[in-house]
């Protein structure tokens, strides 16, 4: 049997595992993120992170200093970012007083990110590029089908407008949904079903590559906003209203800024 210790953290409720292993210790086989994320028998969470010095990661050729985010779905999979787990990652570091002020940057599978304390304690995360793809794709859910625009954010999105009068409450997302051509997404997608509420106004439903519906994805409200922008031609700051919470988004050229709260609720030991 091995003890590992934890905290347990949320973005707007999308949540998540945090393993400390500052010189990369531990071996993350996806078994083992499938038992600790079980909401059953495990901690239950929608991913892990793994808080890891950058130099301790195989391929990472930058800075070896940073903190790097390594990120897993909650079916073990590995994601390229996590818009929400940047913001918990950044609490953590400054909880555990692991970086020396409010301003730094952390380094993912999706390049190097900026991360700053910001207003009434949220926390201000560069995404980076949004890149909105002109490939006619459609999403379908049940009987329901939608054309999407598809998104790459460092992870990849598909976004589906639904009407404006239309109840977004009403979508059933037990189910995948499901899309074509599937050749857009050869590595899976995530799938954002968003209703424009009033200009610079959305609300948004996930459905999120390796977990399923969650209450908040923060890489989706980037690519829902860029495909927003797209569509619309608003430019200006955006709210987007989740289940688990606000998120905003601004825009400097394609270069997304993200910023919410960030909330670790407690810290403990599991035994496998
Ligand atoms: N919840 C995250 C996204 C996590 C990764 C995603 N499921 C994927 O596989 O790309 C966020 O806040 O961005």
């Amino acid at each position: 049997m091995r003890r590992y210790s934890f905290h347990k953290g949320h973005g707007t409720k999308n949540d998540f595992i945090i393993l400390d292993d500052s010189y990369g210790m531990h071996e993350m086989q996806r078994e083992f993120i499938q038992v600790l994320t079980d909401r059953h028998s495990g901690i239950g969470a929608d991913g892990v992170i793994r808080v890891v010095r950058a130099g301790s990661v195989r391929d990472w050729d930058g800075d070896p200093h940073l903190w790097f985010m390594d990120y897993y779905n909650a079916d073990g999979s590995v994601a390229e970012m996590c818009g929400n787990g940047l913001r918990v990652f950044a609490r953590h570091l400054i909880n555990e007083q692991l970086v020396a002020s409010g301003s730094f940057d952390v380094a993912t599978r999706a390049g190097i990110k900026h991360v700053e304390i910001s207003r009434f304690g949220l926390i201000s995360t560069d995404i980076g590029a949004a890149t909105v793809s002109d490939e006619a794709v459609t999403v379908d859910l049940g009987d329901q089908s939608w054309d999407a625009t598809k998104v790459d954010v460092g992870n990849p999105h598909a976004v589906a407008f639904i009407a404006d009068d239309a109840d977004l409450d009403a979508l059933d997302l037990h189910g995948a949904p499901t899309w074509q051509p599937t050749s857009a997404f050869p590595e899976g997608v995530n799938v954002e079903f968003i209703r424009v509420d009033a200009p610079g106004r959305l609300s948004m439903r996930v459905f999120e590559r390796g977990v399923g519906e969650t209450m908040s994805c923060g890489t989706g409200v980037v690519a829902s906003v860029a495909a927003y922008r797209r569509r619309s031609g608003f430019d200006g700051p955006v709210e987007v209203a989740v289940p688990g919470g606000e998120l905003s988004v601004t825009f400097d050229g394609d270069q997304a800024r993200l910023t919410g709260p960030a909330v670790i609720v407690g810290r403990g030991e599991f035994w496998i």
